[in-house]
């Protein structure tokens, strides 16, 4: 803050400038105590940005570099729709649309899908530091949870009295076979062949309304750039030492 009053740093390219920006601005024109961002709601702000972002798009990565391991053909022509749009060049960020293969992989990967495993592996106590375990945990949107501001009327169905936290299991939904089928857990992107309008309401890895996902656009374009160039570069494989747990 000092420094931005000082003028040492342009600051507005930034989250944090632009955050700073609007406090300053904010204090200047209504004073401290007013509502708009204090100090804490940068500090907030940006330890929020930090957490949702690297989390999600790092396991969405993650999990793309092991099931594309398992599923080489899928790696293959992944590959050759990148090296067929771009060569060996750097992909252009708004050349990165007509890679279908790629884009179906990020969304399917977006959302905790390959969880065939998990109760077998409960039941089987694993421990909770084996790889696979700790993948599924820490992979993208588990659950989201709201809680009803006032008392809420939910269509004819239900009523919510204030402070009813209301939870949404994205990791039991997504994966559910009377939407997708009864190969839900198969990696299969062309699922998403015709992109991701056409599919399912019960698919939101992002969230709806008007908590959605702010980096929505961001992490499908990041993950499919980071993917394009680890693809261009690198074939991989698991480890030998790899267990799966089936
Ligand atoms: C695969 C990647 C990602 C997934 C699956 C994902 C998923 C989500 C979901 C489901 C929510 C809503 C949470 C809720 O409703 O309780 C959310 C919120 C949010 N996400 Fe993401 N996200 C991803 C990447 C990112 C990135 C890259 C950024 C930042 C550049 C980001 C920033 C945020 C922020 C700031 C919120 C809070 C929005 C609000 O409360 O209004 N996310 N994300």
């Amino acid at each position: 803050m000092q420094i931005m009053n000082e003028g040492e740093s342009g600051g507005k390219d930034d989250l944090l400038g632009l955050l700073l920006e609007s406090n300053m601005r904010h204090t200047d024109e209504h004073g401290q105590s007013s509502l708009g961002l204090t100090t804490e709601d940068v500090v907030e702000e940006c330890k929020l940005f930090y957490f949702a972002r690297m989390q999600t798009t790092s396991a969405l990565l993650t999990w793309a570099m092991v099931l594309l391991s398992m599923h080489p053909e899928w790696q293959d022509r992944a590959r050759e729709e990148v090296l067929g749009f771009f060569g060996r060049n750097k992909p252009e960020y708004d050349g990165l649309s007509p890679l279908g293969t790629v884009s179906s992989c990020c969304n399917l990967l977006s959302a905790p899908f390959f969880l065939q495993n998990f109760d077998d592996m409960v039941q089987q106590n694993v421990p909770a530091r084996s790889v696979q375990v700790t993948m599924i945990l820490s992979s993208c949107t588990l659950r989201l949870s709201r809680s009803a501001g006032r008392r809420t009327r939910w269509r004819s169905a239900a009523t919510y009295p204030a402070g009813v936290v209301v939870e949404l299991p994205v990791l039991l939904i997504h994966p559910d076979p009377d939407v997708w089928g009864s190969d839900v857990h198969e990696f299969r992107p062309d699922r998403f062949a015709e992109g991701v309008s056409k599919a399912p309401p019960a698919f939101f890895p992002f969230s709806w309304g008007p908590r959605t996902c702010i980096g929505h656009n961001f992490a499908l374009l990041e993950a499919k750039m980071a993917l394009s160039m680890i693809l261009q570069r690198f074939e991989f494989e698991l480890a030998p030492s790899y267990t799966q747990y089936s």
